[in-house]
């Protein structure tokens, strides 16, 4: 099955607003109820459906993934059960920790002084991307763990995948009515949960337009909530490597292959753009080029694939735009791949282009597809280069600097602060860790809530303070108006 068919699933479950707003009137009353739920009996259900997700459910959970996104072998290993799994062992270690902290009155009088970690009272609108099974569960089931009751989206190109997690999770012990799975279209679901009075968050991860249209949305409705909603949102990027001079040339060339066609460049923290300096270009070429025709772009059912179709035919006609663009601009030479062809699947050759042009849309705008752009800028213009990577985009998700000069390393640390949420050194700019690099980018990329880190739980609970006493007040005059 050379690409995904959870769209011809989707079309049979399409929720209508009705059926959106029965299930926020579901979510909204069974909240109360989980609320008063003990952390550690709902620990107990994460660590069991942990525990299933490694054992009974592990290949079919992979399997929904490659079959139904696209995935190899590796990458749906690494994304479903592998990172799905952290994210519920840790978040129930951060949530863990988070309850700990209880602060201290000195008052002997007072009897009780506590911090309570309560859900958010209403529901919590969890809207997931096709392209990682292990994010679908987290926005679902993060909030969740904390007490929140959530309407869960998912993509109508993951709802395979995202369903086993359902059904694990149903399994281990969550109750009826506190995770509600709602594959909808999008626009009817986010039109309909933006204008529920009792909208408390919505936890997105997908392109920026759509969470744009979503905050705007809660926006134009905000004197009609019982809470302010809080808007948690993961969005795109325009990912770059930036080579020194320094750079090791083969850590270059590997690590740029891994990041730009991976899962066909399917990840939000994908290399887009990379700028390479005069001196090393050849041999980085030469490498690019000798890597990029060995790799095997095919079903992901035979195991020797690098990577397979893109997700649908949407994805498709945008990427092909831009290898057609490539094609005319005389700015831009394709120098590897360009070739594409939908007759079996969604398949697309990773694709270089040289571009003269730093500011072209090649190099500025998301295409999340298999297409990498290099820059090729003169030795003496580091600096200057160094600015265009910043000032270039509006995003700033990943981004790696490639140096053996460690006071370059150094200095990038300062230089390019605010060009990625995560930033890497020698290393390319996919593949964090849940827990070891807490995941998310600022400016157009997201609201950087950092999932995978130590304070996301703290976005999904609504603390109370809680003082008590029973020593009588018996004067209302202070002292002094004696
Ligand atoms: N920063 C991150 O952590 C991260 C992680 C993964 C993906 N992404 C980004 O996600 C994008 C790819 O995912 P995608 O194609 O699924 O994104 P998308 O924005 O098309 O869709 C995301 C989700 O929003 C839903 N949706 C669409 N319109 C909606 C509306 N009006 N109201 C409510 N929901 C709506 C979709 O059905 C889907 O479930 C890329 O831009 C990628 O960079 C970011
Ligand atoms: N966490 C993943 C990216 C997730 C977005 O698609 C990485 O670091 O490569």
């Amino acid at each position: 099955m050379p690409h995904n068919h959870s769209k011809k699933i989707a079309k049979f479950y399409y929720a209508s607003s009705d059926l959106v707003e029965k299930a926020i009137k579901v979510a909204t009353e069974a909240q109360t109820k989980w609320d008063t739920v003990p952390l550690e009996e709902k620990i107990k259900i994460w660590l069991k459906a942990a525990d299933l997700m490694a054992t009974k459910y592990r290949m079919k959970l992979n399997a929904a993934t490659m079959l139904g996104q696209s995935k190899t072998v590796i990458q749906a290993e690494i994304d479903a059960s592998a990172e799905l799994i952290d994210f519920i062992k840790l978040n129930a270690f951060f949530a863990k920790e988070l309850t700990k902290y209880q602060p201290i009155s000195e008052n002997k009088n007072v009897t009780l002084n506590s911090l309570r970690y309560r859900g958010l009272d209403g529901f919590v609108a969890a809207v997931s991307p096709f392209n990682f099974t292990a994010i679908g569960g987290n926005l679902a089931y993060t909030p969740a763990l904390m007490g929140c009751s959530v309407l869960w989206k998912p993509s109508d190109t993951a709802l395979l995948s995202n369903w086993v997690i359902y059904e694990i999770m149903t399994e281990a012990g969550v109750p009826p009515g506190v995770v509600n799975f709602i594959p909808a279209d999008g626009p009817v679901f986010g039109d309909t949960i933006t204008a529920s009075p009792h909208l408390s968050g919505i936890n997105f991860t997908g392109s920026v337009p759509t969470f744009n249209r979503l905050w705007a949305q809660v926006g134009k409705n905000i004197n009609s909530y019982v809470n302010f909603p809080r808007l948690i949102g993961e969005c795109g990027g325009k990912n770059y490597h930036f080579v020194h001079p320094t750079a090791d040339v083969t850590t270059v060339i590997n690590g740029t292959i891994r990041s730009s066609f991976e899962y066909c460049g399917q990840k939000c923290s994908a290399c887009s753009r990379i700028y390479v300096p005069q001196s090393l270009w050849p041999k980085i070429k030469e490498g690019l080029l000798e890597v990029r025709n060995k790799l095997k772009i095919g079903d992901v059912n035979e195991f020797d694939s690098f990577a397979s179709a893109v997700i649908d035919d949407k994805a498709f006609n945008r990427i092909t735009g831009y290898i057609e663009h490539a094609k005319k601009s005389s700015n831009l030479e394709i120098i590897g791949g360009g070739q594409y062809d939908n007759s079996k699947g969604y398949f697309i050759q990773p694709t270089i282009v040289e571009t003269k042009d730093p500011l072209d849309k090649i190099m500025t705008e998301e295409i999340f597809g298999p297409l990498l752009t290099v820059y090729v800028y003169k030795d003496s213009e580091v600096d200057k280069t160094v600015d265009l990577v910043i000032s270039s985009t509006p995003y700033a998700l990943t981004g790696a600097v490639f140096a053996q000069d460690k006071n370059f390393l150094k200095k990038s640390l300062e230089t390019l602060k605010y060009s990625a949420g995560n930033f890497y050194l020698n290393d390319k700019s996919t593949g964090s860790i849940v827990g070891q690099q807490p995941f998310g980018g600022s400016r157009m990329s997201g609201t950087n809530d950092k999932a995978g880190g130590p304070h996301y739980v703290l976005r999904w609970t609504s603390p109370q303070s809680v003082k008590e006493t029973f020593v009588p007040l018996t004067e209302w005059k202070y002292p002094y108006m004696d």
